[in-house]
């Protein structure tokens, strides 16, 4: 597969505001890539930056071996070929389903057999065939998301560009809608940047998620590689829940390493990248939710990274416990862990997190 689009060194500033700081991106032809991070981190600027909607201060940006911005000129909006779903290109309210779809095919003076055609192929795709006469107020929200969909696919765009295209649509929705357009866009074999700052639709429609902050990269991966190894504690807490513990580091070898927690005689291990061992400030021991074991007893034998806690509460969340417990010899940590059964509060629990699924990163 190729390299389908490039950025290099692009940057923008609003006043002395650095929003996007040196991106360097590379996408593959029919790869879905998501820009994920939160509120504020620069994800639709750098869209809007590909759409031709916003100019960069300097960089490189090129798609399908045509150069859409050089550093200093870029191509019209027009002139880039784009499909866009943007939350402030709303469907038109008083054109049907079929001149919202089309509308752009007319303006390119498309034949009107072969534009119905294309609309027939297109209701298809999306899953609403015969809604051609219905106006948007007459559709549910999924049905009108759908709709943009299939106007932005009209005029066959090779690269897709949707910025929070299921943010108005409820949670159980959203995870069917973004399914199904993964699917569609594997189908066309559509390139597609998406902006999101919601984790799960990160995770079930990307086959690439870049996390920003502060419009700077942190780390470019497949959802499993930023679950799993995370590059910091900002990945870490991103990408869903972790129980996080600050610390310094004791001792390393190529692969684990130990961290002594601050205000704590207790030391914890666990697995610890190249990169992680050579940051000189502070660490983070991080362990996620269902990878604890809570024992109600004491450990018979002596073992490494165990913590005792006092249980606060527990929750009854898809058909497990979710139990919140105090440790450390201050309590001063809140560790969130599973259990079969219900815990009582204040009950005194031993908390296991097993090195190997267990990660110290940067903080
Ligand atoms: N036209 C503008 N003029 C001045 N500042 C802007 C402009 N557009 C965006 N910003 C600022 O740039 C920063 C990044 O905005 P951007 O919309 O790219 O963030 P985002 O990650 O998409 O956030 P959200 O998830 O809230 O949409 C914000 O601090 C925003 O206030």
């Amino acid at each position: 597969m190729s390299m389908y689009l490039r950025i290099k060194q692009l940057n923008k500033t609003y006043g002395s505001r650095q929003v996007v700081s040196d991106l360097e991106l590379e996408v593959q032809e029919g790869e879905v890539l998501s820009l994920l991070g939160p509120s504020g981190c620069g994800k639709t600027t750098i869209l809007r930056m590909l759409a031709g909607l916003v100019a960069p201060d300097s960089g490189y940006i090129e798609v399908g071996g045509r150069v859409f911005f050089d550093g200093k000129r870029g191509l019209l909006v027009e002139e880039r070929g784009l499909g866009m779903v943007f939350q402030d290109y709303a469907l038109w309210p008083h054109m049907t389903v079929a001149q919202n779809i089309s509308f752009g095919l007319r303006l390119r003076r498309m034949p009107a057999r072969q534009i119905k055609e294309r609309l027939h192929t297109l209701l298809e795709l999306v899953n609403l065939p015969g809604y051609e006469q219905r106006y948007p107020y007459q559709l549910s929200g999924g049905q009108q998301q759908r709709v943009a969909v299939a106007r932005a696919l009209a005029t066959e765009p090779r690269l897709l560009l949707l910025d929070e295209p299921l943010s108005s649509l409820d949670a159980a929705l959203r995870e069917t809608m973004s399914a199904e357009l993964v699917q569609l866009f594997k189908r066309l074999k559509i390139t597609t940047i998406n902006v999101t700052h919601d984790q799960n639709e990160a995770m079930t429609m990307s086959d690439r998620i870049t996390i920003l902050r502060d419009g700077q990269v942190q780390q470019i991966g497949t959802p499993t590689e930023l679950y799993l190894q995370p590059q910091n504690a900002f990945v870490a807490s991103f990408m869903g829940q972790a129980n996080m513990l600050p610390g310094a580091l004791t001792d390393s070898d190529s692969e684990t390493a130990s961290i002594q927690l601050h205000d704590e005689d207790v030391c914890l291990s666990g697995q610890i990248s190249a990169e992680a061992r050579k940051h000189s400030g502070s660490h983070y021991f991080v362990c996620r939710p269902a990878h604890i074991a809570i024992a109600q007893e004491p450990p018979s034998a002596p073992h490494q990274n165990i913590l005792t806690g006092q249980v606060v509460q527990t929750f009854f969340v898809a058909g497990r416990w979710r139990t919140h417990i105090k440790a450390g010899r201050q309590q001063q940590y809140t560790i969130q862990a599973f259990t079969d059964q219900p815990l009582q509060p204040s009950q005194s629990v031993w908390l296991a997190f097993p090195p190997t699924q267990s990660l110290i990163v940067p903080a």
